[in-house]
C-alpha cells in the first residue's frame, strides 16, 4: 500500500466520527501524493504524514455562563494548535451550535497550507464553542466570551497563539474576548486580531478576506485569459466573507445578483445592495427576508437555491459543504466559467472533482480566501511595532499577496504537470514550506 494511502486509512480509524477532518485530509494527501512518492522512503522514515495529520495539541474545555433568567448554561471550548513550524498557531474562532472536535481540526488543518501560502509566518490553529450568538442579549455575548477566554487565555499569547474571528465572532465578540484576556493576563498585546481600531485593530481587516478573494479571483481570471467586468456572479453567505466580496466585485465592476443566511437567500436582478445587506446584517443582525424591503424588485427564496441561477462566476462564501455535486452539475449546465472559494471547504469533492472535470476554472478556499488571515499578519506587525498603517497601506500589501498567491499556486501545479489543478498546486505549494521547516527542525 502507498504511504499517503496507509495514512489516509490511519486518520480514519484514528479519528472516527469526524467527517470533515477526514475530508480535509483526503483532498490534501491526494494531492500531495506526487510529491510524497518522490520522497516516500525518507517521509515514511520520518513519519511526516503522521506528524502532520496530529495536531501539536488540542484543547476541550467547560465554558459556563449564566442568562438573562439566571439560568446557568454550559458549553464546549476547543482550541486545536495544530501545526507550529512556520510560526505562532494563527487561526480564528468559529461560534456556531454545529461546532465539534472534527469540524475545528478540519479548519486547523487547512489553516496549516493556507498560512503558509500567504508567505507570512503563521502556524496553523483553530478554535470555537457550539454556543450560538444568534437571538442573544449583548450582556449574555459578554458573559460567554469572558468565561471561554477565562480559561483559552492560559494556551494563547502574541507569540504563541493568535486567535482571531470565524463564522459568529466578529467585532463584538473579540472585544469581550480582549478585554477579559487583558484583565487576567495583564498584557495589553496582540492576542487577538480582528480588534477594534481604538485598541490595536488594523484598518482594512474587516474587508480582507472579501477583497483578498477578489484580488485573487480576478487574478486568476486574468491568467486564463477572461476578465471579471461585465461578469455575472452568485454569492452565498451574507456574513463578513460574503458582504465584503460582493462589495468589491461591484468596484471590479462585476454584478453580483445572489446572497443567502441560514434560513433562505435572495435574488437581486439588479446586483445586490451591499448598503441594505450590511444593514440587515451587520447593524440589525436580522434575516435577509428584510431584503425585500429595501429592494421590492427582489426576490427571497426559503432554502438553498443560490447555485440554481445562471451565472459566469460562483463565490461560495457561507460555510463547509454548501455547494454539491447537483450544485455542480447545474453550475456546468448555466455555463459558469469559474468557482472560487471564499468559506473554508464550500464544495464537496464530489462536486470539486465535477467542476474541474467540466472545465471549470476552481480554486479552493486556502488559497482564494486567504487574505483575511494575511491581514490578521499584518496586524500583528503592526502591535509588535506599536504602529499604524493606513487603509491603502494594508490594502495593497493585501492585494500583492493574493496576486503571489495565485502564481504560486499555479506555477506549482505547473511543476507537477498538473497545469490548471489548482486544488493540487495550492496544497503543494503551501506543503512545501511547512515540510522544510518541519525538516529542519528535527523530530518534533
Ligand atoms: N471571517 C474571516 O476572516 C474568514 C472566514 N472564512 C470562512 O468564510 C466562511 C464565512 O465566514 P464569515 O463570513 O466570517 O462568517 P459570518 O458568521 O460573518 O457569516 C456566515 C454566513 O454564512 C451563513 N451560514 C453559516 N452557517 C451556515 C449554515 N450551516 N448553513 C447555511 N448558511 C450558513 C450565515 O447565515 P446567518 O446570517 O443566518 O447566520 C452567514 O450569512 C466560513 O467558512 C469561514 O470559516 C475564511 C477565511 C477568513
Ligand atoms: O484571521 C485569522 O487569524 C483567521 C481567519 C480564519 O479563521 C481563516 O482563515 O479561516
Amino acid at each position: 500500500m502507498s504511504y499517503v494511502d496507509e495514512v489516509l486509512e490511519k486518520v480514519v480509524a484514528k479519528n472516527p466520527a469526524e467527517p470533515e477532518f477526514h475530508q480535509a485530509v483526503k483532498e490534501v494527501l491526494e494531492s500531495l501524493r506526487v510529491v510524497v512518492e518522490a520522497n516516500e522512503e525518507k517521509f515514511r522514515k520520518d513519519a511526516l504524514l503522521e506528524r502532520l495529520v496530529e495536531p501539536e495539541r488540542q484543547i476541550k474545555f467547560r465554558v459556563p455562563w449564566v442568562d438573562d433568567k439566571g439560568q446557568v448554561q454550559v458549553n464546549t471550548g476547543y482550541r486545536v494548535q495544530f501545526n507550529s513550524a512556520i510560526g505562532p498557531y494563527k487561526g480564528g474562532l468559529r461560534l456556531h451550535p454545529s461546532v465539534n472536535l472534527g469540524i475545528i481540526k478540519f479548519l486547523g488543518f487547512e489553516q496549516i497550507f493556507k498560512n503558509s501560502l500567504t508567505g507570512l509566518p503563521i502556524g496553523g490553529g483553530k478554535g470555537g464553542s457550539d454556543f450560538d450568538p444568534k437571538g442573544k442579549s449583548d450582556r449574555e455575548v459578554m458573559a460567554f466570551c469572558q468565561s471561554f477566554m477565562t480559561e483559552l487565555c492560559k494556551y494563547i499569547g502574541a507569540d504563541t497563539d493568535v486567535p482571531a474571528g470565524d463564522i459568529g465572532t466578529g467585532a463584538r465578540e473579540i472585544g469581550y474576548m480582549f478585554g477579559q484576556y487583558k484583565r487576567i493576563r495583564g498584557l495589553y498585546e496582540g492576542v487577538l486580531t480582528g480588534k477594534g481600531l481604538s485598541y490595536g485593530g488594523s484598518l482594512a481587516r474587516t474587508e480582507a478576506t472579501g477583497y483578498g478573494l477578489l484580488y485573487f479571483t480576478e487574478e486568476l481570471l486574468k491568467i486564463n485569459g477572461k476578465d471579471i467586468k461585465g461578469m455575472t456572479v452568485a454569492v452565498s453567505g451574507a456574513g463578513n466573507v460574503a458582504i465584503y466580496a460582493i462589495q468589491k466585485a461591484q468596484q471590479l465592476g462585476a454584478k453580483v445578483v445572489t446572497a443567502s443566511d441560514s434560513t433562505g437567500w435572495v435574488y437581486d436582478p439588479d446586483g445586490i445592495d451591499v448598503a441594505a445587506l450590511k444593514e440587515i446584517k451587520e447593524v440589525k443582525r436580522a434575516r435577509l427576508t428584510e431584503y425585500k424591503n429595501y429592494r421590492p424588485n427582489s426576490e427571497y427564496h426559503e432554502g438553498r437555491g443560490v447555485w440554481s441561477v445562471k451565472v459566469d462566476l460562483a463565490l461560495p462564501c457561507a460555510t463547509q459543504n454548501e455547494l454539491h455535486l447537483e450544485d455542480a452539475k447545474q453550475l456546468v449546465a448555466n455555463g459558469c466559467l469559474a468557482v472560487c472559494e471564499g468559506a473554508n471547504m464550500p464544495t464537496t469533492l464530489e462536486a470539486t472533482q465535477y467542476l474541474q472535470e467540466n472545465g471549470v476554472i476552481f480554486a479552493p478556499g486556502k488559497a482564494a480566501n486567504a487574505g483575511g488571515v494575511a491581514t490578521s499578519a499584518l496586524e500583528m506587525s503592526q502591535n509588535s511595532e506599536r504602529l499604524s498603517w493606513t487603509f491603502d497601506e494594508v490594502d495593497v500589501k493585501l492585494k500583492n499577496i493574493m496576486v503571489n498567491i495565485c502564481h504560486n499556486m499555479d506555477d506549482a501545479a505547473k511543476r507537477y504537470g498538473m497545469e490548471g489543478n489548482y486544488v493540487a498546486g495550492a496544497n503543494i505549494a503551501g506543503f512545501e514550506k511547512v515540510v522544510d521547516a518541519m525538516t529542519a527542525q528535527g523530530i518534533v
